[in-house]
């Protein structure tokens, strides 16, 4: 991986963790808790050695971009309006972007006291199951094709220009777009989660890329992502238990050998295949990109340098 991130400041933990010194800890561990999704381990150690760093950091670009609107608007002598603040965060599917962007939210929330911090994950423009079947695409979840990014560009540009909007919602549990829509109400810093957020649209007139002020890249190696999805694939097996309505819970009646190699099929043929092609390609649109060992602690931090 090395040699391709030429354009990157490579920075050990150690290093990192001294860039930005504090002195209380910014969250408590009862607040930890509460945003850890099931099987996550991060500790306050993190927050403080990791996160506190990278917040700085965005607090650095979040106020060259105010100065850059407010430079470009005495230029153009127009008031410009107060554009929101976009993070964008993408890597492998089970690499961990959700508890990353969760935490985030949280730190960004309590750095930022006035402001509003919205979190948006990309798997809602997935084109509803039924959509996927017409099209003959359904083992295709999470490649390009299988997104509406369209769609995705519009709520970006709505958001952009200050507006609320309502978006679709994917559930887990059913594997599918859900009835109801959620309503975003225009925030001042938004943090948009998923695989394909450094992906352009079908016409490639526009990247998502171009909303985003900031931007992340979740990495580790491959066979660390699949032990993770494995195990987050158990977990959903045992949350669907006694759910019969849940996705997973077809799979709950089979011996755990025979789940576990359909677990691990679907990581080989499809979503290591989507990491290999479409995601991993993706990986220097990122300003930052995390580095996690096997246990997910954060190791190496690269920062673009251009
Ligand atoms: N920091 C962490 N420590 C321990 N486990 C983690 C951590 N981050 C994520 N995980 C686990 O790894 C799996 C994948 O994480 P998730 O956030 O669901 O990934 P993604 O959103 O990228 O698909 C989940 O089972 C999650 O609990
Ligand atoms: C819906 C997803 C594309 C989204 O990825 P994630 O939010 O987990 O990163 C992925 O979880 C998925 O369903 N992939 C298809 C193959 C599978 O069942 O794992």
């Amino acid at each position: 991986m090395e040699t391709e991130l030429i354009n990157y400041e490579k920075i050990t933990r150690r290093i990192w963790q001294n860039l930005y010194k504090k002195s209380l800890p910014a969250l408590t561990e009862k607040e930890l808790d509460n945003i850890k999704s099931i099987n996550d381990e991060i500790s306050l150690q993190d927050v403080n050695d990791v996160y506190l760093p990278l917040v700085q950091l965005i607090r650095i670009y979040k106020k060259t971009m105010r100065d850059l609107n407010f430079s470009k608007g005495l230029f153009l002598q127009k008031i410009t309006e107060n554009q929101p603040f976009i993070i964008g965060i993408s890597g492998s599917v089970a690499v961990g972007k959700s508890t990353t962007a969760r935490l985030l939210q949280l730190l960004l929330s309590r750095t930022f006291k006035t402001s509003t911090v919205a979190l948006v994950t990309t798997d809602g423009f997935l084109y509803p199951k039924e959509t996927l079947s017409e099209r003959g695409i359904l083992d295709r979840k999470g490649f390009p094709e299988s997104y509406d990014m369209e769609n995705l560009i519009s709520f970006l540009l709505a958001i952009k220009s200050g507006k609320d909007v309502s978006i679709p919602v994917y559930s887990h549990e059913t594997y599918d777009i859900l009835p109801e829509k959620e309503l975003v109400k225009a925030p001042d810093i938004l943090i948009v989660e998923g695989i394909n957020v450094f992906q352009s649209g079908a016409n490639k007139q526009l990247y998502i890329n171009d909303f985003f002020d900031f931007s992340i890249y979740v990495d580790a190696k491959e066979q660390n992502i699949e032990r993770w999805y494995l195990e987050r694939f158990k977990t959903f097996l045992d949350l669907a238990k006694q759910n019969p309505s849940n996705y997973y819970h077809q799979f709950t009646s089979l011996p755990t050998d025979e789940t576990l190699k359909i677990a691990r099929d679907t990581w080989k043929k499809v979503n290591l295949v989507n990491l290999r092609d479409y995601i991993e390609p993706t990986r220097s649109r990122a300003e930052v990109i995390l580095h996690k060992d096997k246990t997910h602690k954060i190791d190496k931090i690269y920062l673009k340098k251009y």
